[in-house]
């Protein structure tokens, strides 16, 4: 399979942050979710991927060409939706396309209106005027118009209101039915990664904290909750972030099956990727 993106060891310091040698890896045909809380270094790894910053060390490929070395024009094959995208406010709609029809060699004037109608769009508004899931939409709308084969999406969702973030999610696995293709999102709304990646990154203060497939990911761990006597007799290092409470115990269980042949009698739930979030950030902070 091929890879659309491929970052190996990659790090980068701004004074007191560091991004610390973190490895993604985005198949074509995959949406690929990066997590993490504000400051973990998301929108970092996504500036590298597009040679936007220069890494203090790792490679990053994209369709297997290292981007430090890419011509200028390799952005034609990305779509980028960035947070702090933002139209000329003067500007409407229909402007927007004529720009950026001499900025793409690919772009598709034909694309771009059916978006504009698809996303109900109107034509006749300034941007400035236009709601925070309209400008969104109309982000979207010009990073598909240039048929890229990869999509860059930081916080495509964030802020808007769930009838438009699954309308969203729906376009963008849509876009990856075409195999040669590949998505990679940052999020911090976990439930819509649970709905549309395969893989899951979960960035934690510039490291790596949990990466895999996400319906792996969600087989395997398992949330405990059980007496305060109960935790004291389980071995803490199957266990992250546990923390006892006026009611009794909760932890997060790293391997779902083994703790059950080990400890039959408790209860593990299963988890989502916000649990796996909290419960990891809990165990660093412990
Ligand atoms: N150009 C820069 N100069 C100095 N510090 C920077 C720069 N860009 C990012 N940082 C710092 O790097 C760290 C990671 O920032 P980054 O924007 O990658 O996080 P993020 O995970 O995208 O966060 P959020 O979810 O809040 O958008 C932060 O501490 C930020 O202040």
């Amino acid at each position: 399979m091929t890879n659309a993106i491929e970052v190996r060891g990659l790090c980068k310091e701004y004074g007191d942050f560091r991004l610390d040698r973190v490895d993604l890896t985005v198949p074509c045909g995959a949406i690929v979710g990066l997590i993490g809380e504000n400051g973990a270094g998301k929108s970092t790894t996504l500036r590298a991927i597009l040679n936007l910053i220069r890494p203090d060390g790792g490679t990053v490929k994209v369709f297997g060409r290292a981007v430090s070395e890419a011509e200028p024009d390799f952005k034609e094959d990305i779509g980028v939706v960035l947070d702090e995208a933002s139209f000329h406010d003067p500007l409407k709609a229909p402007q927007v396309g004529r720009i950026l029809s001499g900025a793409y060699r690919n772009w598709d004037q034909r694309c771009f209106d059916g978006y504009l109608d698809k996303f109900g769009l109107p034509r006749d508004k300034k941007i400035k005027d236009f709601s925070k899931g309209m400008r969104m939409k109309l982000s979207i709308a010009t990073a598909l118009s240039h048929h890229p084969r990869l999509l860059l999406l930081d916080e495509p969702t964030s802020g808007l209101d769930p009838v438009v973030r699954n309308e969203l999610l729906d376009e963008f696995l849509d876009f990856i039915q075409d195999e040669g293709r590949a998505i990679l999102l940052s999020s911090h709304i976990t439930s819509d990664l649970e709905k549309a990646a395969d893989y899951v990154t979960y960035l934690h203060r510039g490291r790596v904290a949990v990466q895999g497939a996400k319906d792996e990911l969600l087989e395997s761990y398992g949330r405990l909750a059980c007496a305060r006597s109960d935790l004291q007799g389980v071995d803490p290092a199957l266990l992250v972030g546990a923390r006892t409470g006026q009611f009794g115990c909760e932890a997060l269980v790293r391997d779902r099956r083994a703790f059950r042949r080990q400890y039959p009698a408790l209860t593990v739930d299963p988890v989502t990727l916000e649990d796996i979030m909290v419960f990891t950030v809990r165990g660093d902070e412990a």
